[in-house]
Order: structure tokens, then C-alpha cells, then sequence
């Protein structure tokens, strides 16, 4: 084909609108976020990094590399991009605000840590028209002091704990049961009612009934939301969101006067029970949005995060073999020594607490936690985190460095006997004031789990060589199809 005079300089002229859209597209982030030099404080700068496109920032490549292997967006993202200056800090934008993205232990460290917490950074977890203003997720200072010490207290009370966990234990028991009758299993859709199940029995003895149900769909309403724009219009998912967590407050604020009323006629001996009677150093009692705000934070928290152990503690086990024998053994011969291992006793099984640490390594479903930088001039040695900016510890870049976990994509539980990670190389439940309260009760259920599974049962995978997507949260495509039987 020729080209006639007049379609050449248009072709150059359509070029370079679409270079310089592309290179001010490029610059828009930057002149828009970025702090004026003077801003910066002396000797201090902005570590590498680019903020991406307009509104989208780099949340494109994002969600496309780490959907598949998060290794490979991080690799990509930063570590060849910045080869000179890898220092384990970098800026991008991400989840539509500019970030702060920390890797290695001592700068987790000294994000999440507590010299910092409720001054230089706050929570950065979304909405408090989701998750309630009295959550402590959301609140700072003294009443996150105060709201953890009294939830704190409330789940690792022993008579509650031991209550809860020989419901647990009850319902494991039969749920187990039930699977092998049916034999061909779905992990993920099984393990997600069960877990949510758990927390409600826990927390107000209430489980498989229907209000319980009516609970887990609102939550995942819920759960849509706090992904989402935060755009209040019906056909939204904030908007349903927002409907969701309403219904779930009513639910919970009539659980809750209905406690009241029966005062000590209601001895159920769960935490709920030891919330409502809870008295703080005041002695102020919890109101219901306390109450109701932090068992919604643990409903969310915990029901998925646990699941998602349990799910892939059996993908693991299936298929190591050995490790599964191991782990066997183990509680076989606890059965032969106790009458239940509801105990909070961590000594009585070394073994699962090593394959739970490798699970949690590998496969855990935070992969980072969020904060926001609160004040002005906060810089780690000479790099500047700007105020209003987020900070996104990313905790797994830690639990996959080499030179903290050598071949880190190995499933190996004895690597953290052989060579046991330092001070905030391994942190699956966060670390500092935030820590998760509910790691204790997480790891007991998780360990109860795995103890009548291993003793009575055996299973495999139907597509050992299933992929896996890491969005929203790590799962293998099939959600885990099995066979499982008595032994
Ligand atoms: C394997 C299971 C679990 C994992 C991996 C996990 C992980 C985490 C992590 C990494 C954080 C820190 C977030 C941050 O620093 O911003 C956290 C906080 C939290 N977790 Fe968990 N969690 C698990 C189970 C649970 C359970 C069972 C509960 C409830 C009983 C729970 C309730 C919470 C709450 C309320 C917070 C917020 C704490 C605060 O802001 O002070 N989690 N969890």
C-alpha cells in the first residue's frame, strides 16, 4: 500500500498525541501525590518505585501477576526493576492510594511495632461504616488498648476457651463424619460454613441453625463491601454492604439485650458471656456497639483466615505423605496419653505445630497488612514515608526471602527446626500491638482439626496438579475436590 503525503503526518501526528498522553498519563500520579522537594525532610528521600497509571495506579499488573504467582509481580514490580537501589523499600500505588510498600523484617518491624502504632502510623483497615466505630481494628490509643485487653481476655478465658473447644471438638467430630459418608468433597465449600459455624458457637453458642445462616450470607455481603468503591448507590456492592452490616447489628444487638435480660439464668459459659460481664479498669461495662463491632471484626477475621488453614494443611498433607505419617504418629500416641487435646498445651504436639508454621508460611491469607502514616517527617534510615500516604507491610515477601527460608517455595516443616526464623522474619499473624488476638484460638481449633482428621481419616486430591490463584486469598482453582474415607 502507498501512503499519500497527507496520511504520513497524521500518522505522525496521532504518534505523538498518543507518546505524550501516554508520558503525562505516566507523570499524572507523580505531580499529583507526590510531596514537593521542600516537603521532604534534609538527607531523607522517596524510595524507588513508580505510582502507575491515573486512578488505576498499578493495580493492572497487580492483580494479574499475583492472581497467579505473587513471586513473580514482586519480581517484576521491584526487585529487577530496582536492582541498585533494593533495599527492601518502595513506593507504588496500589488499591487506589500511593503506598509505601515495606519487605524486610526490621522495617516491618518498625512499621508494625510499638513505638510506632497510634503516632507516626494508625490502622489501615477501610470504613468504619463497615466495621463500626468501636472496632479495634478502627480504633486507636487507649480504647485499642482497652478493647483488645477485654476481647483478649474474653476468648482465652479457660473455662470458655475449653468449653468452646470441646463443642468443637463435638462438632469436628460429626462434621468429619458426615464428609466421609459423602466422600466426594469440595474443601473450600465445606471448610467456609464450617469455620463461620465455629466462631458463632464460640462466641454465642449459636451454629448450623438458621440464624446463623442468615449471619454468614450477610457477612459475605459484608465482606463484598470492604473490597469495593465506596459508592452508596443500590446495585453496589458497598451499598449492599452496608444494608448487610445493618442486619447484622440488629442480629447481634438482640443476642446481646436477650443476654442481658437472662442475666445469670443464661450461664452459657461462652465469651460472649464473659464480654457482656466484662468490666474495665473504669468499671465500665462493654456497650452492644463494643460488643457487637468486635465480633463482627472476628467474624470477619477469623472465620476464612481459619478455613483457609485447615484447607491448606489437607492439600499439603495429601500431598506429602510423609509428613501426613508424621503428624499421624504423633496423635496416635497423643490419644494413647490423653482424653482430648483441648488443652491449650502447645508442648503436646511439636510436630503440628511445625507443618502449621509451614502452612502458614507458604499459604497464609494475609500476605500483608495495612497502615497509614499519620505524621509528618516519619522516615527508616533517610527513606520518607508522607503523611496520608498508606503503608503496606509486606509480610510475605519476608516468609519467601531465601535468605531467611532457604528454598522457601519447599514444603518443609523441619526448616523452622533446622534453622528457626529471627525476630520478624516470620510474623503470619502480624506483629506489635496488632497482633492477632485470635491466633491462640485459631491454632487450637486448627490443631484440634487436624487431630481427628489424621487419626481417623485419609483423603486425596482429585487434581493434585490444580493451580493456584492467590486472589482474593491463596486456594487451589478446584477449591480443593477430594475423596475422603475412614481409615
Ligand atoms: C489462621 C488464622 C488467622 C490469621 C492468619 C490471622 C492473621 C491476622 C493478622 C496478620 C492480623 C494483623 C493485622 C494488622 O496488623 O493490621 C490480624 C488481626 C486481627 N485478627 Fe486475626 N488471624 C487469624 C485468625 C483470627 C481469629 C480466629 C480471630 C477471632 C477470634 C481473629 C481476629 C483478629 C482481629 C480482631 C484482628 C485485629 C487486631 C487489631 O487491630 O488490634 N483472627 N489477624
Amino acid at each position: 500500500m502507498e501512503w499519500s503525503g497527507s496520511t504520513i503526518p497524521l500518522a505522525a501526528v496521532v504518534a505523538a498525541v498518543v507518546v505524550v498522553v501516554t508520558w503525562v498519563s505516566k507523570k499524572a500520579n507523580e505531580w499529583w501525590y507526590l510531596p514537593s522537594p521542600s516537603a521532604i525532610p534534609p538527607g531523607c528521600k522517596l524510595p524507588p518505585g513508580s505510582l502507575g497509571w491515573p486512578v488505576i495506579g498499578d493495580m493492572l499488573s497487580f492483580v494479574g501477576l499475583f492472581r497467579r504467582d505473587p513471586e513473580a509481580y514482586f519480581r517484576k514490580a521491584f526487585l529487577s526493576r530496582y536492582k541498585g537501589e533494593n533495599k527492601g523499600i518502595y513506593k507504588a500505588h496500589l488499591f487506589g492510594v500511593p503506598c509505601i510498600i515495606t519487605c524486610s523484617a526490621e522495617m516491618n518491624k518498625f512499621v508494625l511495632g510499638p513505638q510506632a502504632e497510634g503516632t507516626a502510623f494508625t490502622a489501615g483497615w477501610p470504613s468504619p461504616n463497615l466495621l463500626g466505630a468501636d472496632c479495634m481494628g478502627i480504633v486507636e490509643g487507649v480504647q485499642h488498648k482497652r478493647m483488645r485487653k477485654l476481647l483478649a481476655e474474653a476468648i482465652s478465658q479457660p473455662s470458655a476457651l475449653k468449653k468452646a473447644l470441646l463443642r468443637l471438638e463435638k462438632r469436628f467430630t460429626s462434621t468429619l463424619a458426615e464428609w466421609a459418608e459423602e466422600k466426594n468433597i469440595n474443601l473450600r465449600a465445606k471448610l467456609k460454613d464450617v469455620t463461620f459455624d465455629d466462631i458463632c458457637d464460640a462466641f454465642f453458642s449459636k451454629s448450623s441453625d438458621p440464624l446463623v445462616k442468615k449471619m454468614a450470607s450477610f457477612t459475605q455481603g459484608l465482606i463484598g463491601g470492604l473490597r469495593a468503591y465506596p459508592i452508596n448507590i443500590p446495585g453496589f456492592s458497598y451499598h449492599k454492604a452496608l444494608q448487610c452490616r445493618k442486619s447484622l447489628t440488629d442480629i447481634m444487638f438482640s443476642i446481646i439485650e436477650h443476654r442481658r435480660r437472662a442475666g445469670s439464668k443464661a450461664e452459657e459459659d461462652d465469651f460472649l458471656d464473659v464480654l457482656v460481664k466484662t468490666q474495665d479498669e473504669q468499671g465500665n461495662y462493654l456497650t452492644n456497639s463494643e460488643i457487637t463491632d468486635n465480633i463482627i471484626a472476628s467474624l470477619l477475621a477469623g472465620h476464612e483466615s481459619t478455613s483457609y488453614t485447615i484447607l491448606w494443611t489437607m492439600v499439603l498433607l495429601a500431598k506429602n505423605p510423609l509428613v501426613w505419617s508424621k503428624l499421624r504418629n504423633e496423635h496416635l500416641l497423643l490419644q494413647s496419653q490423653t482424653d482430648g487435646i483441648w488443652s491449650g498445651d502447645f508442648k503436646q504436639t511439636p510436630y503440628t505445630n511445625l507443618v502449621l508454621n509451614e502452612v502458614l508460611r507458604l499459604l497464609n491469607v494475609s500476605p500483608f497488612v495495612f497502615r497509614t502514616v499519620e505524621q509528618e517527617g516519619v522516615n527508616y534510615q533517610g527513606y520518607y514515608f508522607p503523611k496520608g500516604w498508606k503503608v503496606v507491610a509486606w509480610l510475605r515477601a519476608s516468609h519467601m526471602n531465601p535468605t531467611y527460608f532457604v528454598d522457601p517455595h519447599n514444603f518443609n516443616p523441619d526448616r523452622f527446626l533446622a534453622q528457626p526464623p529471627r525476630s520478624g522474619q516470620y510474623m503470619p499473624f502480624g506483629y506489635g500491638p496488632r497482633v492477632c488476638p485470635g491466633n491462640m484460638l485459631a491454632l487450637l481449633s486448627s490443631r484440634l482439626f487436624i487431630h481427628i482428621l489424621v487419626t481417623k481419616y485419609k483423603w486425596k486430591l482429585v487434581n493434585p496438579n490444580a493451580k493456584v490463584t492467590y486472589l482474593p486469598h491463596p486456594k487451589p482453582i478446584d477449591g480443593g475436590d477430594i475423596v475422603f474415607e475412614p481409615l
